[in-house]
């Protein structure tokens, strides 16, 4: 493992609420910097469906190799979910690193996590306070590596605007957008503490949104290095 790898290839961690526009302004940034950027592959315990390739999809493991990786303090974060392990390693954003790309973990509140090709990493079944607790957690674990991550917020420009955005994208049910509204107050709050991120972009007008994320990610060709 070359120690340089996430220096001069740090990791983004983009987060904001449910429908606050991560996955339309990351698509928008993969399309016009290909071959930049890139997601880890997660672990998990399940088995791997019809398709799905060893270190494509996930790394398919077992549970005894799992908890040795926990107990390794292996994991930037990991759960249990419908009796499966799900986690994202530290080797594994390194490994994207290493590859020439720029990690971007998409740390969504709703399922707390750090998903793979925006595909979630875990299913929306957990209690409330799990949420809460997994979303602080989840930024707060990637500060405790040394991966040299960088951290942008991306903030609906209100709960408002949110609901009709969470509404508009007609994949939702009522119950599940009820939920994502209170949460996003919540994540908001804690989200504007002093030195949680290190950019926070408003997503009203999407185009101006989007420039001033891409301006920030590309930091003049540096990419924050
Ligand atoms: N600036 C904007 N103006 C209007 N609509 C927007 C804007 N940004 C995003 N949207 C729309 O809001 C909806 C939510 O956006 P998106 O799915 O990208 O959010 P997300 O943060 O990735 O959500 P999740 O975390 O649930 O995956 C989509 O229908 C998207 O087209």
């Amino acid at each position: 493992m070359t120690p340089s790898a996430t220096r001069t290839h740090r990791p983004i961690v983009i987060s904001g609420p449910s429908g606050s526009g991560k996955s339309t302004i990351l698509k928008r940034l993969f399309a016009d910097h290909p071959d930049t950027f890139g997601f880890s592959v997660s672990h998990t315990t399940r088995l791997p469906r019809p398709g799905e390739q060893d270190g494509r999809e996930y790394n398919f493991t077992n549970q005894e190799a799992f908890l040795a990786l926990v107990k390794d303090g292996g994991f930037i974060e990991h759960a249990k979910f419908g009796g499966k392990y799900y986690g994202t390693s530290v080797k594994a954003v390194k490994d994207v690193a290493e590859k020439g790309r720029i990690c971007v973990l998409d740390i969504e509140m709703e399922v707390c996590a750090l998903s793979a090709h925006g595909s979630s990493l875990l299913d929306l079944t957990t209690e409330r306070l799990t949420y809460d607790f997994r979303f602080f957690q989840g930024v707060k674990q990637v500060k405790k590596t040394d991966l040299g991550a960088r951290f942008l917020f991306l903030k609906p420009p209100s709960l408002k605007i949110l609901e009709e955005r969470l509404r508009g994208r007609g994949t939702d049910d009522e119950e599940s957008v009820k939920k994502r509204l209170e949460q996003a107050d919540k994540e908001m709050a804690f989200a504007e503490e002093e030195g949680v991120h290190d950019k926070i972009v408003i997503n009203n007008d999407l185009d101006r949104a989007y420039q001033e994320v891409e301006d920030w990610v590309v930091d003049g060709g540096r990419f924050g290095g």
